[in-house]
């Protein structure tokens, strides 16, 4: 074992971009939109693996479907940890949070009960109120179609409250949804190189006024943080006792009806359920609501695209009905639209950071201990060998003859993420966003505005450099394609009746 490992530390580091005295490279790591400048280092290096250095920091790019295969997908086990934050523990207050975990019994127990209670075999738990949640929101897209935005994150927010705590959403101003999002904002910075060098500070924890950025955080978020877990968790567990008894069922009534079953009265089980809810309802709505957007901006820039789609949309559904997850396998291109719109501008373009649980090797070069391991979607997605001309949107590139083609490499196995941290409600979300856009499509016209004189109103197609990469805030006229859609909506709704409740 000693010979072994004097052999691998022996090995070279993976190629980089050149590296200074005591701080490594940490000033020429931009401080946003960095996935583009990690693909052309990897190019500039000639290796699909990069290593980039600062203080305490080691930090291991990995920019092909290959490398991430090989080490986040193959040896999982090794690669499956989170770096510790003091950034995210500490300051913002969010140790509880799932994804932040380190690989071990806390994240594997959480881990566990969210499986179990959202297997993907299980939609009838969720379809219905996901038919709900759009229904409701095609509603106010007639009636405020300005406001789609608003309507979008609403609706996701909305979801995922009813299906982690039953809890329902007021449609203006909701306390749960904003606080949801100022924790999310929180977070945005997570994957990018600069966060970590605060956190690899080991003193930086015991003088935070040094760093008033840092103490302003510390003052602001943490009690967020603290609220987002405890005050959803507490309205459900009010209803369930409330006063008719009868509360509407939820990820949290599941788990605690079980806890009473068997008697389990552990304080450790309720802590598993208040903080896989947290994170569901953190994680779910916002990446979610960046997908949708994403879309609904390329479908407006392409108006030919979206004209194909609801011809299909009108050949397989018609105009009398809305559609429903079931017409998915019949409806390809607009798959394909799905597609093109996640390689285009994958909402995590850089993969949540994990860890290297014990030093490796891979291809001849030695891969430290504790390194930081980012996949880099945007370089897999932009690869011009998998999808030519890869600025270009182009729906097409994934279809033959009118099928999907499954040679094309689907863009879903690399948004979601890798190995054992891979997105546990991928499949959640990816059905969620199938049934809103397949939904806006077949009832309504995306178009750019036009200003008081006329002229179109081009989007800027501007997007928000984070965790979570999402079009800055654009203005588009959605309009009903047919005098029908307002009353086939309504009569949508009325049928759902008790899916806002099952
Ligand atoms: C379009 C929407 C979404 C996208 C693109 C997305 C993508 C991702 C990615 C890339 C990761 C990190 C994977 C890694 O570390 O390799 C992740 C983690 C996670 N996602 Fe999602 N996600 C989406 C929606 C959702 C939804 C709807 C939920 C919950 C219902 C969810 C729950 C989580 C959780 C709990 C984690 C942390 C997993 C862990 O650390 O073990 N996500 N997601």
């Amino acid at each position: 074992l000693r010979d072994r490992l004097k052999q691998k530390n022996n090995l070279p580091l993976p190629p980089g971009p050149k590296k200074y005295p005591f701080i490594g490279n940490m000033l020429s790591i931009p401080q946003a939109f960095e996935w583009e400048t990690y693909a052309r280092w990897g190019r500039e290096c000639g290796s699909d693996v990069i290593y980039l250095e600062g203080p305490g920091l080691s930090l291991i790019v990995l920019n092909s479907v290959k490398s991430v295969t090989d080490l986040l997908d193959k040896r999982s086990a090794i690669y499956s940890s989170r770096p510790r934050s003091t950034m995210v523990n500490e300051f913002m207050g969010l140790s509880w949070l799932m994804s932040s975990l380190p690989y071990g019994k806390l994240w594997m127990e959480r881990r566990r009960i969210f499986h179990q209670r959202f297997h993907p075999s299980d939609s009838a738990v969720y379809r219905p109120r996901q038919l709900a949640h759009v229904h409701k929101m095609l509603l106010q897209l007639v009636k405020t179609p300005q406001e789609f935005m608003e309507h979008i994150k609403y609706m996701n927010g909305g979801l995922t409250l009813s299906l982690a705590y039953g809890i329902r959403v007021l449609s203006k101003n909701d306390p749960f949804i904003t606080l949801s999002e100022r924790v999310a904002e929180s977070l945005q910075s997570l994957s990018n190189p600069h966060t970590f060098l605060i956190d690899s500070i080991p003193l930086i924890r015991y003088i935070p006024e040094y760093f008033p950025s840092a103490k302003r955080m510390a003052r602001e978020w943490h009690p967020l943080a603290a609220r987002l877990r405890d005050a959803p968790f507490a309205a459900a567990q009010k209803d369930i006792v409330g006063a008719d008894g009868v509360a509407t069922p939820s990820f949290v009534s599941r788990c605690l009806e079980n806890l009473v079953k068997s008697e389990d009265d552990d304080k450790s089980s309720y802590e598993i359920i208040k903080d896989t809810a947290g994170v569901f309802f953190l994680a779910g709505s916002g990446s979610t609501t960046a997908a949708i957007y994403t879309i609904i901006l390329a479908l407006m820039q392409s108006p030919d695209v979206q004209a194909k789609a609801q011809q299909e949309l009108d050949e397989i559904v018609g105009r009398d009905r809305l559609p429903d997850l079931c017409d998915e396998a019949s409806l390809p291109y607009l798959s394909a639209v799905i597609k093109e719109a996640f390689r285009q501008e994958p909402v995590p373009l850089v993969s949540l950071p994990h860890s290297l649980m014990r030093e490796d090797e891979y291809e001849g070069y030695r891969i430290p201990a504790h390194s930081i391991v980012l996949g880099n979607a945007w370089a897999m997605l932009h690869n011009e060998a998998d999808y030519p001309n890869p600025e270009l949107f182009r729906p097409e590139r994934f279809l033959k003859e009118g099928k999907l083609n499954n040679d094309v490499r689907d863009p879903i196995a690399i948004s979601f993420g890798f190995g054992r941290r891979a997105c546990p409600g991928s499949h959640i979300a990816l059905s969620t966003v199938w049934l809103t856009t397949a939904s806006i499509l077949s009832a309504f016209t995306i178009m750019k505005p036009v200003d008081s004189d006329g002229k179109v109103i081009e989007p800027s197609m501007e997007y928000f450099s984070g965790v979570a990469s999402q079009p800055l805030p654009f203005k588009c006229d959605i309009s009903p394609r047919h005098s029908g859609v307002k009353a086939l909506i309504r009569g949508a709704i009325d049928s759902d009746g008790e899916g806002m409740d099952t």
